[in-house]
This record gives structure tokens, C-alpha cells and sequence, in this order.
């Protein structure tokens, strides 16, 4: 017997709503036990982004070997990877420890507007990162700046999605939170061969901080555990869902999703 194990490779959210924070928070309400490796510190609360204080390459090697020689990740999760150089570093590291489970969260801007992620750093996570992926999840802003489409349609999205398993990701999730046009949020799986629809009914909240983070951790728990991408993301979209709809209401700005709705824990005082 052993306990499922996830790496997540991402910044630092000092308002605990998304990054690294929301990657654990999620790992543990699914039953996986949970690893960082941190890229960037930021400060962070429901109304933007006040400061990103980057780590040194060096940090992140040591702490991904540190992982990787000891603790033998099942899955690993990429989120806010901040510049070109970390982004190689990574793709690297994935290389040299034969990691095949990596699911990228091409981070590039925080809910407030603020980037995540220097200009030219959108190259190399095309050319290093994006084949190495098994599940890949942009939003729609971010599989717009991956593709160089414009992305308004049903339509446009799936051709999106086509075009980045061509560039080489192997299952590729365009997200629809950002799709404001109706009641209904749909995120479009692309595996190569077939679309899958993942439909929830919208909620009209500002309180999705961390909404993407969170999605794609639960992918990744899911993928450690040893479930198929459409079964991990089946459960991601249940576990999204009710972060969001169970709102914790705090913040004054973009609050962060509730990781305890899942399991239907009560923490209200
Ligand atoms: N208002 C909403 N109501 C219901 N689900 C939402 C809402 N906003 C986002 N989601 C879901 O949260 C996940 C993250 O979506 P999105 O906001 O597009 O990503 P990101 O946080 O990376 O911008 C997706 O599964 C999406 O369907
Ligand atoms: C450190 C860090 N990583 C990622 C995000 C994106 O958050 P969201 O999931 O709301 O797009 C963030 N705001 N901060």
C-alpha cells in the first residue's frame, strides 16, 4: 500500500486563495499527499497582486531534486512559472527524472490583470513545456496568447484545442470561465480524437480567485491516484464546482474558492 503523491511546481499566494496554497489545499481534500516546489513568492489578496519575488534557478533545481530523490511524485502540476529560464529549467528537470504525468497550468495573469508571466516566457512554454504535457488547461485569454487565435466561439475553441495538440500536449482543456456569454460554463477537452464537454451552471460571483489553480490541482490528485485524464477531470469539474458555488464570501475584492465544499466540511464559526 502507499499514498498517492503530488508535486505542484508553482508561486506563492500569500492570500492562501490560489497557487501552491490552493494546489495543497486540493491535493489534501482529495486524499494526496502533496509537494511544493516554489517559483515565486507573491503578495497577494482578494484585490490584486502587490509584490512577485522571484526565486533563483538554483532554489528551484534543489527543491525539485530534493522532491524527486526521496519522495518519487506520482503526478506533478506546473502553475505560475514566471519567466523563460524557470520554464526550461522545469521542462528540464520533467526530461531528466522521466516524470510522464505533468499537467500545465500555462499561468500568465492573476484575476486581478496583473502578469504572472514575463512577455517572452510564452515561447519557450510552446517549445519546452507544452510537449511534455499529458493534460494541459488554459483559460481562454491563455489558449488565445499559446495559439495566436482569436477565440470567441465553441468552434474557435476546439480549433485551439487541435492546434495545441499539434504543438504536442497530448489532452488539452480550454477552459470557459472566462465565456461570460451564458448561464452555463463549459470547458472543452481535446484528447487527439475526441471533444468532451464538461458543463456547470455559471455562478455569478467575483469570488473565483484561484479557480484555475484549483481545477488543475484536482486533475493532477486525480492523475496521482491513477485515474484516466477524462475520469481525473470528470472529478476536478465536482470538485471546481462546489468550491465556487459553496462560496466563503470573504475579501473585498476576488475571494478565494471554498477547497472544503467537496467533502462538505463545515468550518463556518
Ligand atoms: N462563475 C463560474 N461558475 C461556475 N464555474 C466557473 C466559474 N468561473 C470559472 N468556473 C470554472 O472554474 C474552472 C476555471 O475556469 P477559468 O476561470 O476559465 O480558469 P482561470 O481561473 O485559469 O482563469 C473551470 O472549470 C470553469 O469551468
Ligand atoms: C501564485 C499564483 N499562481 C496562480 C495564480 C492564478 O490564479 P487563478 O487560478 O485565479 O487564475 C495566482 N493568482 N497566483
Amino acid at each position: 500500500m502507499t499514498v498517492s503523491r503530488a508535486l505542484t511546481i508553482a508561486g506563492s499566494d500569500s492570500g492562501g486563495g490560489a497557487g501552491i496554497q490552493a494546489d495543497l489545499k486540493t491535493f489534501q481534500e482529495l486524499g494526496v499527499f502533496g509537494m511544493t516546489a516554489i517559483t515565486a513568492v507573491t503578495a497577494q489578496n482578494t484585490l490584486g497582486v502587490q509584490g512577485v519575488y522571484p526565486l533563483t534557478l538554483e532554489a528551484l533545481k534543489t527543491q525539485i531534486d530534493s522532491v524527486a530523490e526521496d519522495l518519487s511524485p506520482h503526478a506533478i502540476k506546473t502553475g505560475m512559472l514566471f519567466n523563460a529560464d524557470m520554464i526550461r529549467l522545469v521542462s528540464q528537470q520533467i526530461v531528466h527524472y522521466g516524470w510522464e504525468n505533468i499537467i500545465v497550468d500555462p499561468v500568465m495573469v492573476a484575476k486581478g490583470g496583473q502578469s504572472l508571466l514575463q512577455e517572452e516566457a510564452d515561447e519557450a512554454l510552446i517549445t519546452s513545456l507544452l510537449p511534455l504535457a499529458k493534460v494541459i488547461t488554459p483559460n481562454i485569454p491563455e489558449a488565445e496568447v499559446l495559439t495566436g487565435m482569436e477565440i470567441r466561439t465553441l468552434d474557435h475553441r476546439k480549433d485551439a484545442a487541435k492546434r495545441l495538440v499539434d504543438l504536442g500536449a497530448k489532452n488539452v482543456m480550454v477552459k470557459g470561465g472566462h465565456d461570460s456569454t451564458n448561464d452555463v460554463v463549459t470547458d472543452l477537452l481535446y484528447d487527439g480524437h475526441t471533444f468532451h464537454l464538461f458543463e456547470g451552471e455559471r455562478k455569478e460571483t467575483k469570488h473565483t480567485h484561484g479557480t484555475g489553480c484549483t481545477f488543475a490541482a484536482a486533475i493532477t490528485a486525480e492523475i496521482s491516484k491513477g485515474n484516466n485524464v477524462l475520469d481525473a477531470i470528470q472529478t476536478a469539474k465536482a470538485f471546481i464546482q462546489s468550491a465556487i458555488e459553496d462560496q466563503l464570501g470573504f475579501g473585498s475584492g476576488h475571494g478565494p474558492t471554498n477547497h472544503w465544499a467537496y467533502n462538505k466540511r463545515n468550518v463556518y464559526r
